[in-house]
């Protein structure tokens, strides 16, 4: 990607929100996309039919379509590993061999669910799933999403190192009732492995006969699991051209199945898979992740925003921006090419968010008169997720859609602590409702529109070398302590015992 792209791009005359609706009377019908029940509204950014040139040209000189097509089609698209990334597959949109094994590990998983409902180890109530990062925020989102009145079990999620969060999540359960799900592509992540054995320790210490037992491995990793101690038989396993950040289509996604049942998976399946047939057959103009991804693209590169917020507007959602802070910030965050070269313009900006109408109260203070543009995606439901006084979501929705006005058109006024400059781009995304199938495709707009802005950067999202230096540093820290380091670690570590 030659760095004068984004010159070309920021040559274009800037036009301001008001200016692009009052010369375009078909703008909302043309930056809106309607697809798997998911209502796109792009018609708040600064895309215009210009913008919308430039970045079709910009995508035809970084070989979109070809790289779309090599993404499906099992080509190596991370360089950095030598490998394919092979997610879609396992949503059935894929090469022919992967989509086999994908199917063939899912009956797998699906039969071990089966044989646990049907009393297989013993009489289970809860289901203790332990991972980090990846291996856990997919499915922390979705059992938050949709576990709320259906789940079948008892799910708990457990990530952080520290063991409050182990002891919060055990408080009600019963080690008895209780199997433990070990999610780790790799099976060797120390906090994962951690937090997995002294599972065992409670439940031992709760006098549960063959705790080890109760383990279940779901891993890219088998024989790293069976050398841990996870009987063959427990183990469900996945393709390992699948990255971590978007493995909860492969048995990382068990504590799903098992909790929501298998038909709401495959539901999930399905509502990605359509995402995907959305994103591989349409024209860039009315692709919703493409078109997501040159407003993103505008705003970082040419507006050099640093940020970008996402706000859910419904409380099944609330965990959606934690999951995306991984999706894009780890696959792109990088500061050089696919091809190694320094990166000659901003990557990935930092995603945040929170969710509405709390954030309301809290932040958006600076979003509508900070120094700071920071582009705003809303995520709102047509149908709520609660039997209350149906006002409570009329109030959500109206205002939802009350921020997107108020930061696109401002008020004018002489008292600068009461003006209000507008033209501050948001889109929104409108759900029919949050169902499996919705949700599968929301996650899947996002990876392809996570992919989309890598490919116009240039950059490889599939690879993480990024977190490797602090988990070297910190094994140096356990196995040698205060010695080595710069002075201000030392002191720490003295200082703390270490
Ligand atoms: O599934 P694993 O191998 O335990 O890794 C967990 C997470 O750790 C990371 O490698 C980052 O440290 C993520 O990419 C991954 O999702």
């Amino acid at each position: 990607m030659p760095q004068n792209i984004w010159n070309d791009i920021a040559a274009i005359p800037a036009r301001n929100l008001a200016q692009n609706f009052a010369e375009d009377t078909g703008r909302v019908e043309k930056l809106t996309v309607r697809q798997s029940n998911i209502l796109f509204d792009f018609s708040k950014t600064h895309l215009d039919d210009a913008l919308m040139a430039a970045f079709e040209a910009a995508s035809a000189k970084a070989n979109l379509s070809e790289a779309r097509e090599k993404l499906f089609s099992g080509s190596i698209v991370n360089p950095t590993e030598g490998r394919a990334a092979e997610h879609t597959a396992e949503r059935g949109n894929g090469a022919a061999p992967q989509v086999e094994m994908a199917k063939a590990l899912q009956a797998r998983m699906r039969g071990l669910i089966e044989a646990i409902d049907a009393g297989a180890m013993g009489d289970v109530k809860h289901v203790l799933h332990i991972g980090i990062g990846g291996s856990a925020l997919g499915p922390k989102l979705l059992i938050d999403a949709l576990g709320r009145e259906d789940s079948r079990y008892d799910v708990k999620i457990v990530s952080n190192v520290d063991a409050a969060a182990l002891a919060e999540a055990v408080k009600y359960m019963d080690p008895h009732k209780t199997i433990v799900a070990v999610a780790s592509k790799t099976f060797t992540t120390t906090e994962t492995l951690m937090n997995a054995a002294s599972a065992i320790e409670w439940m031992k210490g709760a006098g549960v006969e063959d705790a080890e037992g109760r383990v279940i491995a779901l891993t890219a990793s088998p024989d790293k699991a069976i050398e841990w101690g996870v009987d063959e038989s427990r183990i469900l396993p996945f393709n390992e051209a699948v990255g971590g950040r978007y493995s909860l289509w492969c048995s990382i996604g068990f504590p799903v199945a098992i909790g929501l049942g298998w038909a709401a998976y495959e539901e999930l399946l399905e509502g990605a898979a359509a995402m995907d047939r959305h994103f591989r057959t349409s024209e860039f103009a009315v692709n919703a992740p493409v078109l997501a991804a040159w407003a993103d693209l505008y705003y970082a590169q040419v507006k050099q925003c640093q940020t970008r917020a996402v706000f859910a507007y419904d409380e099944r959602l609330r965990l959606l921006p934690d999951y995306l802070q991984q999706l894009e910030m780890e696959s792109n965050g990088k500061s050089v090419t696919a091809s190694g070269e320094p990166l000659p313009y901003n990557s990935a900006p930092v995603t945040w968010g929170g969710v509405g109408t709390d954030a309301q109260h809290a932040v958006f203070q600076l979003l509508h008169q900070g120094t700071h543009i920071i582009p705003v995606e809303f995520i709102v439901s047509k149908t709520p997720g609660h039997d209350f006084d149906p006002a409570h979501h009329e109030t959500l929705l109206i205002n939802c859609f009350a921020q997107g006005a108020a930061l696109m058109t401002g008020r004018k006024s002489d008292d600068g602590a009461r003006n209000y400059a507008g033209d501050r781009p948001s889109s929104t995304l409108l759900v029919d409702d949050v169902t499996p199938s919705v949700v599968g495709a929301l996650i899947a707009f996002y990876e392809h529109r996570t992919y989309v802005n890598a490919v116009l950067l240039g950059i490889n999202p599939f690879d993480q070398y990024g977190v490797e230096l602090g988990k070297e540093i910190a094994k140096a820290i356990a196995q040698v302590g205060p010695s080595g380091f710069d002075p201000s670690t030392m002191a720490l570590i003295a200082e703390a015992e270490l």
